[in-house]
Order: C-alpha cells, then sequence, then structure tokens
C-alpha cells in the first residue's frame, strides 16, 4: 500500500450532529481519497457537495410496529448494503468511517462483508439503535463519553471525546455588533433549532436585557412567532455558522442536548441550562445531559417541567454571581477532549493502513 493513496469512504448524514465531528476528522486525513456517503435531501447535500464527492442511498430507521412499512425498509436496507459494496468495490476504498445513524447500517454491513474495516464514532452517551445493533461487527466503535461504553459490551470500544470544527480550538472574534463589555446570553436549538425552547426565551428576554444583557438567539428555521419578540440587543437567525465565535464569547448558554453542541460548550469553557429535546430517540440528550449536570458543568431541566418564571429567575441569579459561573465553566473545560479529532484520526489510520 505504500504509494498507493489511502482511500476512505465516510458515512456520515443527516443533522450537523452527524456531520460536523466526521467533517472534523477528515480535516485530519489530508492525505486521504476522501468520498462521502449520505442520504439525498438531507444536510450533507449543501454541506458536503462542494467539499468531498457526495454519493447517497436511500435508507431510514425502523418504526417501533411492525408492519408493510417495516418491510419497505428493511427492503432498501438490503438494497443500499448491495449499493455499498458495489460502490466500495469499484471505488477502491480501503475502508468506511461512519458517525453512526441509520446511514451507519449499510456502510458497517458493506464493508465487513468486503473484508474492509469499518470505523464507528458514537457521540452520545446512550449510544443511538444503529450503534448498538452494528457495534459488534464494526472493527472499532470510539466513543464520545465514556459512558457510552458500557451500553456495547460485544464492541471493541476506545474513548477518544467527540472532534469539534478548527475554529473551536482557536479563538475566533465574534462578527455580530455586541459591545465586548456586556454579558451575553446564548440560545442554540441545534442544528435544527427549538421551537418551544424559542418560546420561553422570548417570555424572558426582556427581563434579561432589562438586567444589562445582550441575547443571541439561534432559532431554526420551523418557528412561526420567530419576530415575535424585537429589541435592539436581541439578535435572532435561524443557523448562525460561527458558533465558535458564540460559545467563546458568551457568558451562558441556553441549549438543547445535542452531542455536538455539548463537546463544544466543554471545549470553549462554557456554562449552560440545558434542556434535552423531549422526542429525542429513546431521550439520548437526556443522558449526554446528564454527564455535564453531574460533572457541576451544567443545570438540567426537563422541558414540561420548566415555567419561563424559574428559567428567568435562573438566569437573574447567574448574572449576580459570576463565581458560579465560573465554576461552572472550570467543570465544562475538564469535560473537554481537545485533540479529539487527531486521536480520532489515528484510529482510523491505525485500522485503515493495517
Ligand atoms: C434532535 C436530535 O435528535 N439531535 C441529535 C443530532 O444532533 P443535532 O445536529 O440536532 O445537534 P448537535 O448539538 O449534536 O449538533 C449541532 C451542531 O450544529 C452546529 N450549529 C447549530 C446551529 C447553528 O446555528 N450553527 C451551527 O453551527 C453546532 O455548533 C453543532 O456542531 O445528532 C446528535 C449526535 O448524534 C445527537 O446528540 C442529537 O441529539
Amino acid at each position: 500500500m505504500a504509494n498507493k493513496p489511502i482511500r476512505l469512504l465516510i458515512a456520515a448524514s443527516g443533522t450537523g450532529g452527524h456531520l460536523f465531528p466526521a467533517l472534523a476528522t477528515a480535516e485530519q486525513l489530508p492525505d486521504y481519497q476522501i468520498e462521502w456517503l449520505g442520504v439525498p435531501n438531507r444536510m450533507e447535500t449543501q454541506l458536503i457537495g462542494d467539499r468531498y464527492p457526495l454519493h447517497t442511498v436511500n435508507v431510514e430507521g425502523f418504526q417501533q410496529r411492525l408492519g408493510l412499512g417495516t418491510l419497505k425498509i428493511a427492503f432498501r436496507l438490503v438494497s443500499s448494503v448491495f449499493q455499498v459494496r458495489r460502490l466500495l468495490k469499484t471505488g477502491q476504498f480501503h475502508g468506511v468511517f461512519t458517525t453512526g445513524g441509520y446511514i451507519a447500517a449499510p456502510a458497517i454491513l458493506a464493508a465487513r462483508s468486503l473484508g474492509l474495516p469499518a470505523i464507528l464514532h458514537e457521540s452520545n452517551a446512550l449510544p443511538g439503535k444503529v450503534t448498538r445493533t452494528f457495534s459488534p461487527f464494526c472493527t472499532v466503535v470510539a466513543v464520545g463519553f465514556e459512558k457510552a461504553a458500557q451500553y456495547l459490551p460485544k464492541a471493541n470500544t476506545a474513548v477518544v471525546g467527540t472532534p469539534v470544527r478548527s475554529p473551536f480550538l482557536a479563538t475566533p472574534e465574534l462578527d455580530l455588533p455586541i459591545p465586548e463589555n456586556v454579558p451575553l446570553i446564548a440560545i442554540a436549538g441545534g442544528s435544527q433549532g427549538a421551537v418551544a425552547v424559542n418560546k420561553l426565551v422570548r417570555e424572558c428576554a426582556q427581563a434579561w436585557i432589562d438586567a444589562g444583557a445582550w441575547i443571541f438567539h439561534q432559532t431554526g428555521d420551523n418557528d412561526p412567532e420567530v419576530d415575535s419578540f424585537q429589541h435592539p440587543h436581541y439578535i435572532s437567525m435561524p443557523f448562525y455558522p460561527n458558533m465558535a465565535g458564540l460559545l467563546h464569547r458568551a457568558t451562558l448558554v441556553i441549549s438543547r442536548a445535542g452531542a455536538g453542541t455539548l463537546t463544544e460548550l466543554a471545549v470553549t469553557k462554557t456554562p449552560s441550562i440545558l434542556i434535552p429535546y423531549p422526542f429525542a430517540a429513546e431521550d439520548h440528550q437526556a443522558y449526554n445531559a446528564a454527564v455535564f449536570a453531574d460533572a457541576g458543568a451544567a443545570v438540567l431541566y426537563r422541558q414540561k417541567e420548566l415555567t419561563a418564571q424559574q428559567l428567568e429567575q435562573q438566569v437573574l441569579d447567574w448574572l449576580k454571581s459570576p463565581e458560579s459561573l465560573q465554576k461552572m465553566a472550570e467543570a465544562a473545560g475538564g469535560l473537554a477532549v481537545p485533540d479529539s479529532s487527531d486521536r480520532l484520526a489515528q484510529l482510523v489510520r491505525k485500522w485503515v493502513e493495517k
């Protein structure tokens, strides 16, 4: 294999939480020829298209109840395994790297059936169903949280943290017209936004602004009431690409508990209020948030129990108590694995170049 370029197929699809760690790992493999496997009409078609050749297959998750729909999905899975096998053979790939989710199933099965290595990264504290089902077939399963390994007893696991995009490791400027000396409350709903959190925040916003804070609100693009609060010290956007600048600058963050955002909060040492998405598969965001709450890096609220009054007061209390925020910031930093993308890339190299 000495002079031949190594060819790697990366299977990552759907949300920022799956795509960004895969992109961060790919950046650490500049000598590799990388191609991408995704699903039509998902975020990868905008994010990946101009960076890596993108191949797509039709796969989706199994429903709880068995029926005709399940048969259709099973048929799609089998046919996508054959498509990926063909792709791996004709493209002469040396292995597959995936960040989990539905796309991981055909990628892992196709690679292993051809005797190629399959490296899986799982960023959640409670691994997803696809990871739990297919991890025993993987060459190695890298996990973001140590806790995840206990749910994967038959897998060869390695703890590597979760990779963040490179700007998070620098201190990028915040390209927003916000004065330097004011407290900044940032709201991050994950790559899709969080309508219920948006509503709570708008109810509290005036009181926080009256206390001297500015607010940056990442709303997602499916909130019908997005323009119902306006103030010169309140900036809202559906999606904001410079999350690194935002989290470095933010005094505190109110967020869902996707693994991607949590990793970024740790790396940027940012205190947070976490409100896990209550309908996430198997309530996995609550497991992620519990890791941060148990470490003293965040306060965890369940959406159904949290009132606007509670949220408003919690933030007002913290604005008056910088030392509590400082303690949480240090605890968040204690959970960070800043060289995660490097560790993961080393693991990929170890197995793909074997
Ligand atoms: C609803 C749901 O099930 N979400 C899951 C999805 O993550 P989902 O993409 O929803 O959320 P994550 O927090 O993991 O990742 C969001 C990513 O998008 C970036 N971002 C977000 C908004 C924005 O305006 N700009 C921006 O750059 C964030 O910085 C972060 O890197 O996959 C994750 C990894 O399996 C899971 O932990 C999440 O639970």
